[in-house]
Order: structure tokens, then sequence, then C-alpha cells
């Protein structure tokens, strides 16, 4: 009996990629000449460490204006923006992939340098406010 063999289709799929992404900050030993409080770094990077820059094309870190360089474009890992000011703000940061079918994806951080519960930190204890996501890909059929 001659049976047709046909390639067995793989229907849509998800592939999911686990992302952190947040903010570090540190208190300066001193105060700087501009006035600035605290040291701290803006960041996307896979989950458990995954290198994300094999679907990751560039990530864009948009911080308030009145920084010298406000946006500031990052085309390799490690993806992060090391900087220093005195306050917290909003930072948007849009994700850019390897693939120019994905659209790009823009999440929101709020820079957070000071501890949100009334535990008086002690020293320069680094402040450390993370979030997880995933990216999500609909793999073609
Ligand atoms: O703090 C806040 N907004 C901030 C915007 C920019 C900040 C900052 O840290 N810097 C700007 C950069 C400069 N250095 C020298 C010249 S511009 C260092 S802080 C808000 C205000 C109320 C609550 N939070």
């Amino acid at each position: 009996m001659n049976v047709k063999q046909t390639t067995p289709r793989v229907k849509n799929r998800q592939v999911v990629k686990p992302i952190i992404y947040g903010s570090y900050a540190q208190p300066l030993i001193q105060k700087s000449p501009q006035g600035h409080t605290h040291e701290w770094i803006v960041f996307v990077r896979g989950a458990d460490g995954e290198n994300i820059s094999h679907y990751v094309k560039k990530v864009v870190f948009k911080l308030h204006e009145s920084f010298e360089v406000p946006t500031r474009a990052i085309e390799s890992d490690p993806f992060e923006v090391r900087e220093s000011g005195w306050g917290e703000f909003e930072i948007a940061i849009k994700i850019h992939f390897a693939d120019p079918a994905e659209r790009s994806v823009t999440l929101y951080h709020g820079l957070q340098l000071y501890s949100k519960d009334d535990t008086q930190l002690v020293g320069r204890m680094p402040i450390r406010a993370e979030k997880y996501d995933e990216i999500i890909f609909n793999e073609p059929t």
C-alpha cells in the first residue's frame, strides 16, 4: 500500500525568553561637585545569566532629559548604563531584536535610590530593584 509520508507541520509554537531588568544604586561616599549623591546602574539581562545578545540587537535606555545624553543605545552585552545622580525617575527601556520581523518591546523602570521600607540601611548597602519578565516569540509554522 503506497502511503504518502507528509512532513509534520510545526504548529505555531511559542519561545519564551526570561529576562531580568532593573537597577542597583549605592550612595556615593561624598556628594559630587554636580550634587550627585548616588551611583547607579540600569540593566537588562537574561534570567539565570543567559546571554541575551543571541536574540537582542540593541537596548535603548531613555533617561531623564536633564542628563547630558539622555538616550543611550547599547548594542552589545552587557546591556546596561552606569550613571550617577541625585534623584529617582522613570527610565524607558526599549529592546530591539536581532530578528527584523520582531517588533521592539518597551519596558518602564522606576529608578530606586532609597529603600522602600523603613529599614534604615547600614552604610552603603546597594538598593536592588529588579523585575522578572518574559519575552514571548511566536515561532512561525
Ligand atoms: O529626582 C527626580 N528627577 C531627576 C531627574 C534627573 C535627576 C538626576 O539625578 N540627574 C540629572 C543629572 C544631572 N547632573 C548634572 C546636571 S543634570 C543627574 S533626578 C525627581 C524629582 C522629584 C522626585 N524625583
